[in-house]
């Protein structure tokens, strides 16, 4: 069964062109396809509104639906459908998701940067954000909680969420009771490049939204990445794509529980990615085995099978030069499977860190309370993962006093005037000339 995993790479033996390669994302290497298509169903949304929804739904998802939106009455519907156990279980995670993110409320600043002179920093929730929650391998009501439980937190107005509806036409109760629970004002049924067209234009049906969160497919993201470039396009999150994993593994790693972690990521889709870097030849070998073994009784055996065929195992020298791998692909999450694994975690570039061989990456799928939402692709080198602070825009205020404007005055005039900027050194001037009590 081991045919189906690629073997060992040693790093040492490969030059930087093979090093780049061997690190490439797997849903990279079809960008201009999928970026052509993508730009296709964007203008068609722009152009036709719900029309062209209602047509991109039947062509991509195969259900031809009324309407992309669910009434009220639809969704409580559905919401009361859900299992017991599920619903329990999703209560539970959002109790940890809402202590996590409530304490990440951002604080407003005010300094007076010189005498007269206020400055202050406040922050005010986005008013109407849009929800994208993947549905098309799997349906993840997790991700309802990941964008609603923050949005709520900070007060956005109006939360749409998207997902794509399942062969009925509808979300799963368990999307529902989640949306239902964070507090989503619009739940429409629409998946994929044409779900974030929607928020990104308004349609008749959709309200535009200001900003777009939520992870997706190589679809999804090339939508949300191209939307927001256009001039008045909505902000974004970030690039949330397809699922990647890095295991840093030394001695003390169990082969078992890192094959499992890799396999839980590579189960998300065939364009998951997963690696294991490791200076022990053994623990590598021992991984790869497991894979294999663990593999042939898994449900999602083909999906997972498609992605481990890109996954990689690399030996390196060292465990510092496995560091130096990890932080180069600088993965979405990052396991540390080591002795000491506090003493790797400020080292590497990654969306989430999963310190120590109890933690498993599931753990923070779901329950944990941090956000799963993260930066693919290596955007973790500069993007963060989703926190509340996402949910609000930041604007400063200043405020000047006929004290602080004397103060002032001559350094913007001097500064206008050397940039030739005639008007703004006058709009100062205007001012000091008429302050009242002193030259009116
Ligand atoms: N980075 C993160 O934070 C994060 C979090 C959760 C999930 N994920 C990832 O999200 C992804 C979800 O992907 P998914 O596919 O299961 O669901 P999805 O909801 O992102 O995409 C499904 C939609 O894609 C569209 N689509 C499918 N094939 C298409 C084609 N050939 N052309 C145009 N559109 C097409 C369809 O409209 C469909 O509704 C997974 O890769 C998972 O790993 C990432
Ligand atoms: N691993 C995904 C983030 O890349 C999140 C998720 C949702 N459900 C299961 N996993
Ligand atoms: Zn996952």
């Amino acid at each position: 069964m081991t045919d189906r995993i690629p073997p060992i790479s040693v790093w040492a033996e490969l030059d930087t062109q093979a090093r780049r390669e061997l690190l490439r994302r797997p849903a990279q290497s079809a960008d201009a396809e999928i970026t052509a298509r993508v730009r296709d169903i964007l203008r068609q949304v722009r152009e036709e509104g719900d029309r062209a929804l209602l047509r991109l739904t039947a062509q991509y998802d195969r259900v031809q639906l009324d309407s992309p939106l669910l009434s009220r009455e639809q969704v409580e519907t559905q919401a009361a459908q859900v299992d017991r156990t599920v619903r329990r279980a999703i209560d539970s995670a959002q109790r940890n998701i809402h202590a996590f993110h409530a304490a990440q409320q951002p604080q407003p600043v005010s300094v007076d940067t010189a005498p007269g002179v206020r400055c202050e920093l406040r922050w005010a929730p986005i008013r109407t954000v849009g929800l994208y929650v993947p549905g098309g391998s799997a349906v993840l009501p997790s991700t309802v909680l990941m964008l609603g439980v923050p949005a709520a937190l900070a007060g956005c107005e109006r939360t749409v969420l998207c997902s794509p509806p399942d062969a009925q036409g509808m979300l799963s109760p368990a999307v529902c009771y989640a949306a239902l629970k964070v507090g989503v004002t619009d739940v429409v049924r629409l998946g994929g490049a044409q779900a974030v067209a929607a928020l990104a234009y308004g349609t008749a049906s959709v309200p535009r939204a200001d900003k777009i969160f939520g992870p997706g497919n190589a679809y999804v993201t090339a939508a949300k990445t191209l939307a927001s470039a256009e001039a008045g396009g909505p902000a974004i999150d970030m690039p949330a794509g397809p699922s990647e994993l890095l295991v840093v593994a030394d001695a003390s790693a169990q082969a078992a529980w890192a094959a499992a972690d890799l396999l839980s990521q590579a189960e998300h889709g065939p364009d998951s990615q997963v690696v294991l870097v490791s200076p022990e030849r053994r623990v590598l070998e021992a991984v790869r085995r497991e894979l294999a073994r663990q593999l042939a009784t898994l449900p999602r055996q083909d999906t997972a099978a498609r992605a481990l065929a890109r996954s990689r195992l690399i030996l390196t020298a060292s465990l510092d030069e496995a560091v130096q791998v990890a932080d180069e692909y600088a993965p979405e999450h990052l396991s540390l499977q080591v002795t000491d694994p506090q003493a790797l975690s400020g080292r590497i570039r990654a969306g989430s860190v999963f310190a120590g061989h109890l933690t498993p990456e599931a753990g923070g799928d779901y329950a944990t309370g941090t956000n799963h939402v993260l930066p693919t692709y290596g955007a973790a080198r500069a993007f963060s993962s989703l926190g509340l602070a996402d949910f609000y825009r930041r604007y400063t205020v200043q405020t000047v006093t006929a004290a602080g404007l004397e103060a002032l005055a001559p350094t913007v005039t001097a500064l206008a005037r050397e940039e030739g900027l005639e008007a703004h050194a006058r709009a100062a001037e205007v001012r000091l000339n008429h302050i009242p009590g002193e030259n009116a």
